[in-house]
């Protein structure tokens, strides 16, 4: 057996965006306060019973954050060719900080992003 820790850091970014194609009022320029939960599974602890430092995801989704928020999400190239729906910005966070966080033993396990408390999108990746 496995045993596993899923460490999560949940933080907010400001930013407009448009739905291209949506049949409603998301399609006109809007603004939300997204919230954002980062999780980290973990498959070992260190000796004072760590397995990723709160402050390390803090951190690199400060690092990330930084290139989305205040901005007009339309316009930044993530998200030219998709539209920034909570699904897409999910896919985009997951795929950055994998790039900053995952090492031996430690993996960006899903990323969750709600554009109002009561809804909002995962991302994860599983093996085919
Ligand atoms: N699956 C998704 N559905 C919708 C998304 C999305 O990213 N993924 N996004 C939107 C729009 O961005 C819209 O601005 C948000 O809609 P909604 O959650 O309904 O937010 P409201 O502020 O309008 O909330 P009310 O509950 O209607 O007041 C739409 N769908
Ligand atoms: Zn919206």
């Amino acid at each position: 057996m496995k045993e596993i820790h899923e460490i999560y850091v949940k933080t907010h970014f400001s930013a407009a965006h448009c739905l291209e194609g949506y049949p409603g009022d998301c399609a006109r320029l809007h603004g939300h306060n997204w919230i954002i939960e980062v999780h980290v599974r973990c498959e070992r602890l260190n000796e004072i019973g760590i397995g990723i430092d709160f402050r390390d995801i803090k951190t690199a989704v400060k690092e990330v954050l930084q290139g989305l928020d205040h901005f007009n999400l339309n316009e930044l190239p993530a998200f030219k060719s998709v539209n920034p729906t909570s699904e897409n910005i999910a896919r985009f966070l997951y795929k950055e900080l994998s790039w900053i966080l995952n090492a031996d033993g430690i993996k960006v396990s899903k990323v969750k992003v709600c554009e109002t408390p009561g809804a909002g999108a995962y991302y994860w990746e599983e093996e085919d």
